[in-house]
This record gives C-alpha cells, structure tokens and sequence, in this order.
C-alpha cells in the first residue's frame, strides 16, 4: 500500500497492543502533533487505525500556589506559630500567635478559614488552640502541590478540586486521543507500507534548495478533523451590532454618531424630561467633572426652555418648576443613545433634514444601576427613529416585527408605556428560548409635539431604543448577560456562538 510520508510514518510507529497517544507518536515520528493528527484522522477514515478518546484534567500550580510551595500554606504556618505558643497545651491569644506567624494581609484570613477544615486545631473568641496530632508535615494539600510542581500527577480528586477553589491550581480539560492498529492496519503492514512519492508539507529544506518546484504535493483534504486553534475573534455582541447595522441599512435607515458624554441640553432637556426628573438626579446618571458644554444653539435653548416652562400650542401647559440652563449645559456620559436623534432631528448635527427620513445608532449608553443578570452600566442601545407624515402606531409594530424576524423573534409583545418625550409609548417583549420568560427587549413610542415643535419637525417622527444584550439574550439563549461581558464570561459560549449573516 502506498501512503504519504506522514501517513505512513504514523502506521509504522502504532500498534496493535499498545495504545499510543498523538503525543507520542509526535515523538516517536518526531512530527508536530496537529500533523499526525491530520494522518491519524486519514487512516482512521481508512479504516487502519482505530481512535480512542479520553479526557483528561490538567492541573498547573499558580502563582499563588508557587507562593505557597516557597513559604508554606498559611494555615500550615499558624499552626506552626501555635504550637510555638504552645496552644497544643492552653489556648493561645490570636493576635499573638498571627503576629509571629509573620502573615500578613490576605494571607490571615486564608490561614483562619482553612485552619479548622484541616484539623489544625479550632478559633474561638479570640483564642486558638493547636491539635497535638495535625501533622503539618503530611499536609494533603501541600503534598499534592508539590507533587504538581515536581511534574508527578494527583490522584486524590477531592484535594485537586480543593486546591482549585482556592485559586492555588488551575484546572483544564483535555482531550487526549490514543490510536492503535485495526486488523485492516496490521494487515496492510504485514503486506509492507510504501511511502508515496508526494510530498505533505512544504519545508524550508524544500523552499531553499528549490525543490519543491519538483516534487507532487499530496491533496489537501479540507475534511479531515482537526485539533481547534483559537485565536481572536470579533466579540459575539458586536457581531450581532454589525448585523443589526446591516439589517438597518437593508431597511433604509442612516447611521448616526455623535458624543458619549453630552451635554444634559441634548440628553434630556431636548426630550422634554423635567430638570427634576429622577433619572436627572446622580442616582441614575453620570457626571463628568468638565466644563459646561458652549456650543449649543441658542435659538433652539429658548424654544426647549419656553416648552418646559410654557408647553407648546394653543392648550400647552408647561412642567412648572424650575429650569436651569447652567444644569442644560452639563455634561453627563449618555443615559440613552436618544441625544443623537436630538441633535439629528434638529438639524445640529448634519443640517436640516427633509422627510421621509430614517436613522439609527447602535453605540454605548451609560447607567448607573446596579450590576445584575439583567443590568449592566454600559450597553449598547440600537436608537433609531422615522421622520414622515401620517405615521401611526402600527407602523411603529411592523417595524419591529419586520426588524426581529431578522433574527428569528417572531413572539413580540407590546404593553403601554409611559415616557415624557413620547405619546403614545409602548415598552417591548420577548421571550427567552430557555426559560420561555418575558424579557423586556426595548421601548419605543411617537415623540410629542413637546419635542418635536422645538427641534423644528413639523411632521410625525416615531422612535424607539432597544437593548442589544437583551436581544444576544433572546437570540443565544444564555440567562445572564455577566456570560457575555467582564469577568465572568463564559468563554466556550463567545467561542462557540457564531452569529450568521
Ligand atoms: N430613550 C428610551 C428609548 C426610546 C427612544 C426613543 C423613543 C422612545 C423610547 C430608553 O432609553 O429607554
């Protein structure tokens, strides 16, 4: 039979008797690893080699561990300064026996929670008492780490599992796979094994003598299994911003951008929201510690001012308390990406517009809430918003509807919403694959004339912000949007979830 270099290699180095992992073929072959696992895979496909697979954890001492091994576990060294103290015979003051012990900082606290779990002896009011019989010689703990550190394995499963709660081991499964000879293999061995003319990689041997000008490369078989490489990758949540920007532009809408930190003028006073209002208190938002914000039109300040004073129309009736400019003028980061349809709609940022106009945002907001499953304090909210005549409120839900079937949410719910920028408004719902849960996924409405008469738009303009992390939620089933950010994250989902376009 005649296999390429690699795959012929490999056959010779298995056997029919002993399992051999890749790694030792590696070795033996004196091949990299991920290369004999591409033969492995074509000769297991071939039927010549059979694969066993088993996972195996892997523990490696951390620095933290490595600290431990030089000085001694914390308990291990109380129970020394104890038995210096003689609390082997009467209770020993604690403060005493810590002070000796010459611990400090952390390391206190993690001798006292681990010092009775291990039979050192016990803490009370104060006063610790030493077990004649704790040997700290023959500690299972730092046994195991030094038998991890001399390169020899655990096999006392609870110790590891300890060990790794306490930050002193990491822990990582491996799949190892060990391959041996099929009867089909140890058949075409006996019947002898050439190695094909074809060459399988290209060496640096090759590329400076020229020869690989001569030579027939084996085919690539683009099938074969191979061991997963991570490198970077785009964070899932801006994958799915890329493609919510995507499905925007396919339904006729313009991207906006404009300031994370604005001033309060265009964040809230804009929308109609009382200077009183709790979200404009420091329980909601964020300050910065900067200048008042100078560029701001003067002539749309009186008419935002006479509106919360005054109310707009006919039948207008203002909020009746107090309006500061100075506080319009403050810069807060953004609440709300709805700051960016102020400045747009009124013609600030890029002129007047003219309808019928759509535009969206997909960008950060900042909130100072309080970090939950559900909560973040910054997100990314997709602002958007339609400038035309006649709209109404079915033209607000099919909107939606059309922008979720995007991502397959076809289950929306509506319920009636209060904000003081728009009339009527409606809250946004979803429900979570998993749990089957309502999710509030966003809130949206039609600006009122409050709004809209200031900034100069004589026509209907509905609205909406909706969560990004919330729609992740609906879209990959995960139940804490932590999964996703920060420290907590689940790695194997942002490394897993692919989002399609
Ligand atoms: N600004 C609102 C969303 C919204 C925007 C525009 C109109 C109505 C609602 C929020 O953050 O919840």
């Amino acid at each position: 039979m005649k296999l390429p270099q690699t795959q012929a290699a490999v056959l010779r180095a298995a056997s029919a008797t002993d399992e051999k992992t890749i790694a030792e073929v590696a070795d033996e072959t004196d091949t990299d690893p991920a290369t004999v696992y591409g033969a492995v895979t074509e000769l297991a496909d071939e039927g010549l080699l059979s694969v066993a697979e088993t996972t195996e954890t892997t523990a490696t001492v951390t620095d933290e561990g490595y600290e431990y091994l030089a000085d001694g576990l914390p308990e291990v060294r109380l129970y020394r300064a104890a038995l210096d103290a003689g609390a082997d015979d009467d209770p020993a003051s604690m403060g005493q026996v810590i002070g000796a012990s010459g611990l400090g900082g952390g390391a206190v606290d993690i001798a006292l929670s681990n010092y009775a779990r291990k039979g050192y002896g016990t803490i009370d009011s104060g006063e610790i008492t030493a077990d004649p019989d704790a040997d700290p010689e023959a500690d299972p703990e730092a046994d195991a780490l030094a038998s991890l550190d001399a390169g020899q394995s655990v096999d006392d499963e609870d110790v590891l599992a300890q060990l790794a709660r306490r930050g002193l081991v990491d822990r990582d499964e491996t799949t190892v796979r060990s391959v041996t000879l099929t009867d089909a293999g140890v058949t075409a061995m006996m019947e002898g094994i050439e190695t094909a003319e074809t060459v399988d990689r290209l060496t640096p041997e090759l590329l400076t003598s020229g020869e690989w000008r001569d030579v027939e490369f084996t085919e690539y078989n683009v099938e074969a299994d191979a061991p997963e490489q991570r490198g970077g990758k785009t964070h899932i949540l801006r994958q799915t911003a890329d493609r919510v920007k995507d499905v925007l532009v396919g339904m006729g809408f313009e991207e906006m951008e404009g300031p994370h930190a604005d001033a309060d003028f265009w964040i809230n006073d804009c929308l109609f929201m009382p200077q009183d209002h709790p979200a404009r208190t420091h329980w909601d938002r964020f300050v910065l510690d900067t200048p008042p914000m100078q560029d701001l039109p003067e002539d749309l300040l009186d008419r935002v001012e006479d509106a919360h004073r005054n109310g707009v129309g006919p039948d207008g009736d203002g909020y009746h308390s107090p309006w500061s400019e100075d506080f319009a003028r403050e810069i807060a980061l953004r609440g709300h990406t709805t700051s960016l349809s102020m400045r747009y709609l009124s013609g600030h940022q890029i002129g007047e517009l003219e309808e019928p106009k759509r535009c969206f945002s997909v960008e950060k907001v900042y909130r100072n809430d309080t970090l939950d499953a559900t909560h973040l304090l910054e997100f990314f909210q997709i602002e958007g918003w339609v400038m035309a005549e006649d709209l109404s409120v079915r033209d607000l839900m099919g909107t939606f509807e059309e922008f979720y079937r995007q991502f397959g949410i076809t289950d929306l719910q509506f319920k009636p919403h209060y904000n003081p920028y728009t009339e009527p408004s409606f809250e946004l719902f979803g429900h979570h694959p998993e749990t089957g849960e309502l999710i509030e996924i966003g809130n949206s409405g039609m600006f009122r004339d409050e709004v809209l008469e200031p900034l100069g738009v004589e026509c209907d303009v509905m609205a909406w912000g909706l969560a990004l992390e919330r729609l992740l939620m609906l879209m990959y089933g995960f139940e804490d949007i932590r999964d996703v950010h920060g420290t907590l994250c689940d790695l194997d989902l942002l490394r897993e979830t692919e989002v399609l376009h």
